[in-house]
């Protein structure tokens, strides 16, 4: 079929070792879930494409525009070459456009403009040559726009201004000249600006004060305006300047690019051939058995607002050359005022602290939470030396913000060891500092336990030490056949269930040594087994040191395994009752012992068909009371009303006196 057909295209080009997409077999399905990165919606057709991060080094196929139905395309952080195929424009389902941090080259063509339902459009961190086309005016849906760290020249369009959805809109690092235009000041919505380190000139828009610190404009030639910080005021040469770059009224700029002639047949095409129900998405978002392309998409529209602008920042090797060189550009050509703005606060704390070995002797901190910290922190050497450089074979899994590898400590044991780039951390030093202590300061049974940190302004990473747990997270139990030793017994299976529940009743409750967490990202992966089958959670407060948009992309994936509480569309907030859904949704997987939840399964346990139910691999070897306990356990946590929910607490005197009683 033609969906299939593009895919080999987009393979083949994309992959040409076929070392990253063997899983895309000409005779597959890929609306199995075999496919690596491929998502489909409920009418089988393709709807997503989530592949960040996945070392991909070819070039993006034209083919990619015969893949109508697709919602978001999210290749972000690979090496991925060549110009942005002119067919990606037919995409008019399309809201998630992500291409950041990768090699393309080229200019962005007008035909991106096409694309009429985008809400997210990221090439940052490529080398995009060229304007930026007056035509992105019309993509009226827009309410991030990143294209920083290019090479784009020309004005900004004024068109820019009709983007009247428009909350972030980034151009910084490129080479624009020219003035800012007055019409963007007029989009309502918009929150951050940045157009630092660009070659504009002429007077700012007096509105755009009312952005206060979410405009960036440092590092511009000419630049003036009155009550900017260290702008000069404007002269009537710049004002004349002004004048004559005034942009034009943008109705008809509107008029004339966004709707050229040929475009009509073009969409109008795209939405026959894609008309309902084909592409319709689904009215009513499920409980827990969630199309993984229908729920990223909702997941975009709910939290928009706080989810792009840093993801550029967010790359493994390249942010930390990016930081550095820029931090040198600024350092050769600008003023120390501009140096120490654009610094990552992280990179100070690291010189003040001295965690990094770079800055060893300069250690002056008297804050004796940070001094207490030193007790928790190793030095790069030791880390890199335990993961023997990093090396890949002792990669452990790479996520959305981390990586993380198995090591072995000098005094012989064993840890995991995660690293997570400065920039996705709090970049307020405050926080950071306030999230660090938290952090070192939880200890349970059921938490893995931190051994100790280490920041490194060299690398631009910071390094989390935990206790390594052997039998590998729960995921592995997951699915397995009963000839594979990987079942787990009953008794097992239920004693890992209370672990989780008193690891997380901990982290709920609060105490004179700790406040009350919310962990937002509970799933099988991220719990990990000791040697005596103890569950062990991962990444606990982890939270607290993150960047707010950070936990963005690890949320698709939790909305993508089923884990995400449905509240959380409309109100974008996690609390004690969507880590009590997520850990309803362990529970039902660790008794059916199957990832995927399907309708079936879940009405048979809603009518107590256990048989239906529970693992076949432990047949009849489970307490039949037990079995429909926790089964009603599961099921009340994953009530679609958080209120009906119970909290942790109750959860675990349920555990217990199911344990008493039995
Ligand atoms: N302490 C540990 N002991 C044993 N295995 C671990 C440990 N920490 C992590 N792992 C393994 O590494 C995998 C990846 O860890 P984790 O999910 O925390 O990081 P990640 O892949 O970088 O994803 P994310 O972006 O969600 O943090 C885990 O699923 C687990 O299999």
């Amino acid at each position: 079929d033609t969906e299939l057909r593009a895919l080999m295209d987009i393979k083949s080009s994309l992959d040409p070792q076929n070392k990253v997409l063997k899983s895309w077999k000409n005779n597959g399905d890929p609306c199995s879930g075999s496919f690596v990165g491929v998502a489909c919606n409920e009418h089988r057709k393709i709807a997503n494409i989530s592949l960040q991060g996945r070392n991909l080094a070819g070039k993006l196929s034209p083919a990619i525009g015969d893949l109508k139905c697709l919602s978001g395309i999210y290749l972000h952080y690979n090496s991925i070459s060549g110009e942005i195929p002119k067919e990606i424009g037919k995409l008019n389902q399309l809201t998630d456009l992500y291409l950041n941090v990768n090699n393309f080259s080229g200019v962005v063509f007008p035909e991106i403009s096409h694309m009429t339902n985008l809400q997210v459009l990221d090439l940052c961190c490529n080398s995009l040559t060229g304007k930026i086309p007056e035509q992105l005016g019309s993509l009226n849906k827009l309410s991030v726009l990143s294209l920083q760290y290019n090479l784009l020249n020309g004005s900004i369009p004024s068109s820019l201004g009709n983007l009247n959805m428009l909350k972030r809109l980034d151009l910084s690092y490129n080479r624009l000249s020219g003035p800012i235009p007055a019409t963007i000041a007029n989009i309502q919505p918009l929150q951050h600006l940045d157009v630092q380190n660009n070659s504009l000139s002429g007077a700012i828009p007096t509105s755009l004060k009312r952005l206060d610190a979410g405009f960036s404009y440092g590092n511009n030639t000419s630049l003036c305006g009155s009550g900017f910080r260290a702008l000069r005021i404007c002269t009537s040469f710049d004002n004349a300047n002004v004048d004559v770059n005034t942009p034009r009224p943008f109705g008809s700029i509107t008029k004339n690019h966004t709707t050229p002639a040929h475009d009509e047949p073009q969409n109008s095409n795209l939405q026959t051939d894609c008309t309902p129900p084909t592409c319709s998405k689904p009215k009513k978002i499920p409980q827990i058995f969630i199309v993984v392309a229908v729920i990223t998409g909702s997941v975009t529209l709910a939290t928009a607002g706080f989810l792009a602008f840093l993801r550029y920042r967010r790359q493994k090797q390249k942010i930390g050359s990016m930081v550095e060189a820029s931090e040198s550009r600024l350092s050769t050509d600008h003023t120390n005022e501009v140096h120490s703005k654009n610094a990552s606060p992280l990179v100070s704390l690291a010189y003040s602290t001295g965690w990094d070995p770079l800055a060893d002797g300069l250690n002056n901190s008297e804050d004796l939470c940070q001094l207490a910290l030193q007790n928790f922190r190793y030095n790069l050497e030791e880390v890199e030396s335990a993961t023997q450089y990093f090396s890949e074979a002792n990669l452990l899994g790479r996520g959305n913000f981390s990586t993380v590898y198995k090591g072995v400590l000098r005094d012989g044991s064993v840890v995991a060891i995660k690293s997570i780039n400065v920039s996705s951390c709090q970049s307020e030093e405050a926080e950071f500092v306030r999230g660090l202590n938290l952090l070192v300061s939880l200890r349970h049974e059921n938490l893995v336990g931190l051994r100790g940190f280490c920041c490194s302004r060299g690398r631009g990473e910071c390094f989390f030490i935990y206790d390594f747990a052997p039998k590998g997270n729960l995921l592995k139990y997951l699915d397995v056949s009963d000839d594979s030793n990987l079942a787990l017994d009953w008794s097992t299976r239920v004693n890992i269930i209370k672990g989780i529940a008193k690891g997380l009743c901990y982290l709920h409750e609060e105490t004179a040594n700790k406040p009350s967490l919310v962990h937002q990202n509970i799933s099988a992966e991220k719990i990990v087994i000791d040697n005596q089958f103890n569950p062990l959670i991962l990444d606990s407060g982890l939270r607290k040191i993150l960047a707010d948009d950070t936990i963005f992309s690890a949320l698709k994936m939790s909305a993508a395994m089923g884990y995400l509480a449905p509240e959380y569309i409309t109100t974008g907030r996690f609390t004690k009752k969507s880590d009590v859904y997520a850990f309803g949704v362990i529970v039902l997987h660790i008794i059916s012992g199957k990832q995927q939840l399907t309708n079936a399964m879940r009405s048979a346990a809603e009518s107590c068909k256990l048989e239906d139910f529970v693992d076949h691999n432990i047949a009849e070897k489970f307490s039949t009371a037990e079995a429909s306990k926790l089964v009603r356990l599961g099921l009340s946590c994953t009530h679609e009303l958080p209120d009906e929910r119970p909290n942790m607490e109750a959860v675990l005197q349920e555990l217990n006196r199911r344990n008493s009683g039995s």
